[in-house]
């Protein structure tokens, strides 16, 4: 647009140098003479010109002069170019997962705690008075493992043995479809979700693909009593895990891996806090009266 309007300008110049010339004398020009009427109209074009562009381009748009310039072939290397970070960007979006659940629809309390601190015997009282579901992840493992023709058996086996997390995929599966029988059932769309998570992958992947959860119960137990009650327990629990060599591993995971978790939601101001080192109805009264305050009919 420049070049153009320079272009006009110019000829408009030369045309009118020539009238000059034509009409008031034959004589050379005058190089001292002062500019004509057309030569000062073609500077203040070209200033305008000028300031139009650097409006155009303060605004962002592009400055027609750089297309001019441009080939057709970088014209389409740009636009390919254009085309490919549009693509990107789209599959970048399309690859968040949507969660199976809302959480308004949904309402997940995961129960966390040391091993043997509670937290099971703890969740069957709640089931009964709150009409949660109880899914213990524990649970689920174990019966996956003992499922006749399961791949995971042999796996989920030798980790509970060890008190080592299994793979974080094989126990949102199992939760998942656990949630959605649950539902198609017509049981409840509430959820103790008992032993999970344990680590901050399965934390983070269960909110992203399953649901968000609504709050954390906290089952705080000092370890010695933890250990008195599982290997009471190991008596006859036919548990893999219920002996002093597996629960020592248990102590040093939950230590190591699924304290950080508590610590995670605390943050997000989603713990509640419960002393366990008491007999059970006692420390029933202190969740019921946090279910009370949460859970409430008009909650
Ligand atoms: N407050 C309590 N006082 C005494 N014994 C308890 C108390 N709570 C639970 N127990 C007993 O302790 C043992 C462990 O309890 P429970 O199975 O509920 O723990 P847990 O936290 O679910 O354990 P895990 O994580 O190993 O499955 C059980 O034998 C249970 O009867
Ligand atoms: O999310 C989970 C939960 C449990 N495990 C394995 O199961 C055992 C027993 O769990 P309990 O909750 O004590 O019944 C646990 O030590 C882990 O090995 C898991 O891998 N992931």
């Amino acid at each position: 647009m420049l070049r153009n309007i320079v272009k006009s300008s110019n000829r408009l110049a030369l045309a009118n140098r020539n009238a000059t010339y034509r009409l008031y004398s034959t004589a050379p020009p005058n190089k001292s003479s002062r500019p004509s009427v057309a030569a000062m109209l073609a500077v203040a074009s070209m200033g305008f010109a000028a300031y139009y562009q650097i409006v155009q381009s303060r605004e962002g748009k592009t400055m027609p002069r750089r297309k001019e310039f441009t080939t057709p072939q970088e014209e389409e290397a740009l636009r390919q170019k254009r085309l490919a970070e549009v693509k990107a960007k789209r599959e970048s979006q399309q690859m968040k997962p949507i969660p199976a659940f809302s959480p308004e629809e949904v309402t997940v309390v995961f129960v966390l705690g040391g091993p043997g601190a509670g937290k099971g015997t703890q969740c069957q009282n709640l089931t009964k008075e709150y009409g949660f579901v109880h899914l213990s992840a524990g649970d689920l493992l174990r019966a996956e493992q003992k499922r006749e023709g399961s791949k995971y058996g042999e796996l989920i086996n030798n980790y509970i043995k060890d008190g080592l997390i299994v793979p974080m995929e094989v126990t949102i599966a199992l939760l998942e479809q656990a949630m959605q029988e649950a539902i198609k059932e017509g049981k409840s769309s509430r959820f103790l979700i008992d032993g999970f998570p344990r680590k901050m992958d399965q934390a983070i992947k269960f909110e992203e693909v399953v649901v968000p959860s609504k709050l954390v119960l906290f089952f705080e137990c000092p370890e010695e009593v933890m250990l008195q009650r599982l290997l009471k327990r190991g008596e006859n629990s036919g548990r893999v895990d219920d002996n002093i060599e597996s629960i020592r591993k248990r102590f040093v995971v939950f230590t190591e891996t699924s304290m950080p978790v508590v610590d995670a939601y605390e943050k997000q101001n989603k713990v509640k806090k419960i002393s366990c080192d008491q007999p059970v109805e006692q420390v029933y009264q202190h969740v019921k009266s946090i279910f009370d305050e949460i859970f409430s009919e008009s909650n």
